[in-house]
């Protein structure tokens, strides 16, 4: 049933999911054994995750590869089962599949195209349309602006199996959002892209939160993606919640410290430093420092004649989200 108008988009309570994996044993007598009683073993991929998404909002959805993050987008559209716990996606529950449910979602994969090599994305479109039910007015009109924003109206007529891998990956957005979804799941969606893509596709995303109020899920190892599209963070590890809060929370927690980068003198010494190596190689050092040290370290750094060309960075998200993962692992 369709909750109430301003629900929350997503709302997700204890989700869980696990996997069973037959072994096929060591030896023969294992593997003619589990022939007749398969022994299986579960995989816990998400472990009872808790978090809720308002309409509207941009949500960065990240982890280690295997931290779950398919495994919960499956489970949030409806293609997968949770094990345990519940989910609600635009006020409808997605194990029941209905088609209300499944017209205010999409879900666009960077590894798995759902265009047909054979038709023109025109045709595509069409093809959603009358599947969709959209009036020809509206949905030229939409498609037209879309495509003039990924820069692939030239291309709307051309086989698909004739694109190159950047505007197949637009026309599947185009795709995904001419439907008019209220909510967009994106996994790993500007993987293999160039920078010039992965600019068009992220203008495109922001233009269409800002004014259809589009509510994005995206899963992405580009921090870059997450950084410029994202304002809400969700970290995960090993199926469970890490961080989940907005993204300038995240930025301030770590904002009292800087890098600083120089490169080594012959004389350098690493016990010298008396603080934190973040990276090094043959080359170049990086240290991590409280911003109101930065000035004294840098001028001892020099008075020990340790290095030169010191740099002075803030903390980028990749960088963060690294710490937080090494403080997990710590504890
Ligand atoms: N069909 C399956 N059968 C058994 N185990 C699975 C299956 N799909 C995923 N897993 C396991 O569940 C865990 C979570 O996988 P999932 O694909 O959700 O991770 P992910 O965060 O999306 O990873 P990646 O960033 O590598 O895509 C992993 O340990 C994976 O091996």
């Amino acid at each position: 049933m369709r909750s109430k108008m301003n629900e929350n988009a997503i709302e997700v309570h204890n989700l869980s999911k696990d996997y069973f994996i037959s072994s096929r044993g060591e030896n023969w007598r294992a593997v003619v054994k589990n022939i007749y009683k398969p022994e299986k073993t579960a995989v816990q991929a998400v472990k009872a995750l808790n978090f809720t998404i308002k309409n509207g909002e941009k949500v960065g959805f990240i982890g280690k590869n295997g931290a779950g993050k398919t495994t919960t987008i499956k489970m949030l559209t409806g293609t997968l089962f949770p094990s345990a716990g519940t989910c609600r996606v635009n006020g409808y529950d997605p194990t029941k599949r209905i088609n209300d449910f499944k017209k205010s979602i999409s879900v666009v994969m960077g590894n798995r195209s759902q265009l047909f090599p054979d038709l023109t994305p025109r045709d595509y479109l069409k093809l959603l349309q009358s599947m969709y039910d959209i009036p020809e007015e509206i949905f030229q009109k939409t498609v037209n602006d879309l495509a003039q924003i990924l820069n692939v109206t030239s291309k709307l007529d051309v086989q698909t199996r004739k694109l190159s891998l950047g505007e197949r990956m637009k026309v599947e957005f185009l795709a995904g959002v001419a439907t008019r979804p209220k909510i967009l799941f994106l996994d790993e969606p500007t993987i293999g892209l160039d920078v010039l893509a992965k600019r068009d596709i992220r203008k495109f995303l922001l233009r269409l939160n800002k004014e259809e109020k589009l509510t994005v899920f995206l899963t992405s190892h580009d921090m870059e993606d997450i950084a410029t599209i994202c304002d809400h963070l969700i970290i995960v590890n090993s199926g469970q919640i890490m961080w989940d809060g907005p993204k300038t929370d995240l930025l301030e927690r770590f904002n009292q410290n800087k890098y600083i980068t120089f490169i080594k003198s012959e004389n350098f010494i690493e016990s010298k430093l008396g603080t934190k190596i973040i990276d090094q190689d043959d080359l170049s050092v990086t240290i991590k420092v409280p911003v109101e040290k930065v000035d004294d370290q840098i001028a001892q750094l020099a008075r020990d004649n340790q290095g030169s060309d010191y740099q002075i960075n803030d903390l980028k998200l990749e960088d963060i989200i690294l710490e937080l993962f090494a403080e997990e692992k710590e504890k």
